[in-house]
């Protein structure tokens, strides 16, 4: 059943069926987006995370009607992809490229001039949710990207959607741009608007995912709660203490996942490493090396799409004895075609041999029963009709 056969779900705000997006270029054909089954709830944030070229934006432009799909069905806040624009505008808010703002005027203005803009105090309302109130009166040609983006933002809000779509909204800011982009994108959420976003920032989807789709080479390769998927914000200790026994039956004690690991100590899912020592510490146990470490982007989507072990390389030397021995059965097959074949023609001129010997027999035999008048019919084989044979008859 495509989405558009199904009741709209109030619970989605975005729903796709087997969504492909294919591009053809000069270097061939690209799926960009390959049979995306993606489901995205009406309230929280939801990251669309995967790896550069993933998929990624295309998902967007296609979900936004800036790109056709080539199969597969999609729905916004209930309504099919191609009458989104006519039918929901206003209830969903972009934040994808560069918008076009004009720096010699202020954000205010700006955002006065946009077509969203219905009353100085809606662009007023919108500029203090982005926490932009001080800068309304600068020229953002003097915003930092961080407050240009967070215009971008208000400008999207402007008409007061329901769902906000926004294509890696902290790509390229600094970490304080960075941090006041995901500040907001959280307060929106709150707020009961739906978010989609996309990412390929593991931290940054721990940090504000409600639910994640993550993407790779165009597929779904994991989806579902953020804490189920991507985990959380953990981090694996590994550390050395001079008794490593009792420091893991006393981390253990403290509720941490410890092991031994050699003769270091591992210790999974901690929030705050710093925790781990000070437990040690408190039971006169010191640390003596340590080291932390963070899942990759590229570790998780391995995790959840592992690829298969790849088949294991002859050596040089066997793929050489291979090879001959695929062209000694090569020659072998050909001597054996061309026996068989020679035994063929003898088989058959022996047949023909014999057919020409049973006829002048049988010639001979009708020249003697006419001569005798015998009334016996000899067969092939040298029998009567009668099932006698002729020294017998
Ligand atoms: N207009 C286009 N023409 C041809 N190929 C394209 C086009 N847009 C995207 N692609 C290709 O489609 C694939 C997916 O690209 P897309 O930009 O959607 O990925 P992404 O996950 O958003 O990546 P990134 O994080 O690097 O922006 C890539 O291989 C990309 O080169």
């Amino acid at each position: 059943m495509s989405p558009d056969d199904r009741p709209p779900s109030v619970a989605a705000a975005v729903e796709t069926l087997g969504l492909r997006k294919t591009y053809s270029g000069v270097r061939g054909r690209t799926i960009a987006v390959d049979r995306l089954d993606l489901l995205v709830p009406a309230r929280g944030v939801h990251v669309l995370l995967g790896p550069a070229k993933a998929g990624k934006s295309t998902v967007l432009r296609l979900l936004l009607g800036l790109a056709r799909a080539d199969g597969g069905a999609a729905r916004l806040l209930g309504v099919a992809v191609p009458d989104v624009g006519r039918e929901l505008a206003g209830r969903v808010g972009a934040v994808v490229g560069e918008p076009g703002f004009l720096d010699r005027l202020t954000g205010r203005r700006n955002l006065l001039m946009h077509p969203a803009a219905t009353s100085a105090e809606q662009v007023d309302l919108a500029l203090r949710r982005t926490g932009l109130a001080d800068a309304a009166l600068d020229a953002v040609g003097t915003y930092p990207p961080g407050d240009r983006r967070r215009l971008a933002f208000a400008a999207a809000l402007l008409a007061g959607p329901d769902l906000l779509i926004a294509d890696d909204p902290t790509r390229g800011l600094d970490s304080t741009g960075a941090r006041q982009v995901r500040t907001l994108v959280r307060k929106i959420a709150d707020r009961g608007i739906g978010v989609l976003l996309t990412t390929d920032d593991l931290v940054e989807a721990q940090q504000l995912a409600d639910t994640v789709t993550v993407l790779a080479g165009g597929r779904v390769v994991g989806d579902g709660p953020a804490t189920d998927v991507i985990g959380d914000l953990a981090t694996t200790v590994r550390l050395r203490v001079d008794d490593g026994d009792r420091a893991v039956a006393e981390l253990r004690a403290a509720k941490f996942r410890a092991d031994r690991d050699g003769d270091a100590i591992l210790v999974d899912g901690v929030e705050e490493p710093a925790d781990v020592t000070r437990a040690l510490a408190r039971k006169k146990l010191y640390v003596t090396e340590m080291s932390t470490r963070r899942e990759s982007l590229d570790s998780l989507v391995r995790r959840l799409a592992p690829e298969p072990e790849p088949a294991e390389q002859p050596s040089p030397r066997r793929q050489r004895r291979a090879a001959f021995e695929a062209k000694v059965a090569e020659k072998q097959a050909a001597y054996d075609a061309r026996a068989a074949a020679r035994e063929k023609a003898a088989a058959a001129k022996e047949a023909a041999r014999q057919d020409r010997a049973e006829t002048a027999l049988l010639g001979r035999r009708r020249a003697a029963e006419t001569a005798g008048g015998s009334g016996v019919t000899p067969t092939r084989d040298g029998r009567t009709k009668n099932g006698t044979t002729e020294e017998s008859a």
